[in-house]
């Protein structure tokens, strides 16, 4: 068995990821090894992907690991830096990148010394290939190891790349984004039902205005407020609606909401 990618924590993005890796053909199912606790879970990923499966951290550090890639999450990273502290191959030194919310550079570096270490945060439309992912090379990568991160992570949607500083920001947009338009979708979609709409037909106008708004402005890079006021007849309904999401804080709502998040990524790393 040469293994040439090792994936800790098989869960939501982990899966994300190896999808499109193997769909892709980046790495071959069998050069692929997840270590992940739960036997049902490691049965999933190893029927539905064919990838070599344990629930040993440890094994993902062969001679042959270009690549050791964390998904768990922030909370446990400290006892699985532990268990590993003595497997940590310094001879071939593998690339570590780690997508844990608020987890430093300065942290994965002491937890795998000298090893190269790049800092990510993807988000979940990633499952689809429509994700974004910002990036962070930490103090011992050099352009090749940049190149095997943007060339996973461009497996599932563009790639940015960032100073760590602005790593916390990003989290609180793009990594806990999706669960806020889903609410948006969610939210509208009732509103169609509370005026009257049945749900399968609000659900469904909900989520196209939602996808077909976002593709309008990525294709025809209108500002958003450009495509507000093409919207918005005067003594219209739009500007009817506007007014009242005003009067309830959406705008500021939102922009608290990723400080929030962006605060709570900034306490996780404490
Ligand atoms: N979900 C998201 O939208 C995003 C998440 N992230 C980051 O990705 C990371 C993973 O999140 P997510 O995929 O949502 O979480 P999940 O809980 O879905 O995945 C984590 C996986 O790790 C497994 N696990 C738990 N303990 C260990 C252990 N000791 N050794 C190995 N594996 C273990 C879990 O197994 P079990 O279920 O049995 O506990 C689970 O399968 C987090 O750090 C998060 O900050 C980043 C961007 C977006
Ligand atoms: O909620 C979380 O902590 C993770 C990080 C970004 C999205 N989900």
């Amino acid at each position: 068995m040469i293994i040439k990618f090792g994936l800790i924590g098989g869960g939501v993005m982990g899966e994300a990821l190896l999808s499109r890796l193997i769909a892709r053909k980046i790495y071959q199912r069998s050069e692929v090894l997840v270590s992940e606790p739960q036997t049902s879970r490691q049965g999933f990923l190893e029927d539905e992907y064919g990838v070599n499966v344990t629930a040993d951290n440890r094994l993902v550090f062969t001679p042959t690991t270009e690549v050791v890639f964390l998904a768990i999450k922030p909370q446990v990273f400290s006892a699985i830096a532990q268990e590993l502290a003595d497997v940590i191959d310094t001879v071939s030194k593998p690339l570590v990148i780690s997508i844990l919310a608020g987890v430093t550079l300065n942290q994965l570096e002491a937890a795998f010394p000298q090893l190269p270490v790049i800092r990510a945060m993807p988000n979940t439309p990633a499952t689809v290939g429509a994700g974004i992912t910002a990036i962070c090379p930490g103090a011992y990568t050099n352009a090749n190891h940049h190149e095997t991160a943007k060339k996973l992570f461009s497996a599932v949607g563009e790639v940015v790349e960032i100073s760590e500083n602005l790593m916390d920001a990003v989290t609180g947009l793009s990594g806990s984004g999706p669960a806020y338009v889903a609410l948006a979708i969610e939210a509208l979609a009732d509103g169609g039902v509370a005026a009257g709409l049945p749900r399968t037909i609000a659900n469904q106008l909900a989520l196209q205005t939602v996808f077909g708004t976002a593709k309008l402005l990525n294709e025809t890079k209108i500002h958003p407020a450009e495509l507000k006021d093409r919207v918005t007849s005067p003594g219209g309904t739009t500007i009817a609606g506007i007014a009242q999401l005003e009067r309830a804080g959406f705008r500021s709502a939102l922009i608290e909401a990723v400080k929030a998040a962006t605060a709570r990524s900034q306490e996780l790393g404490k």
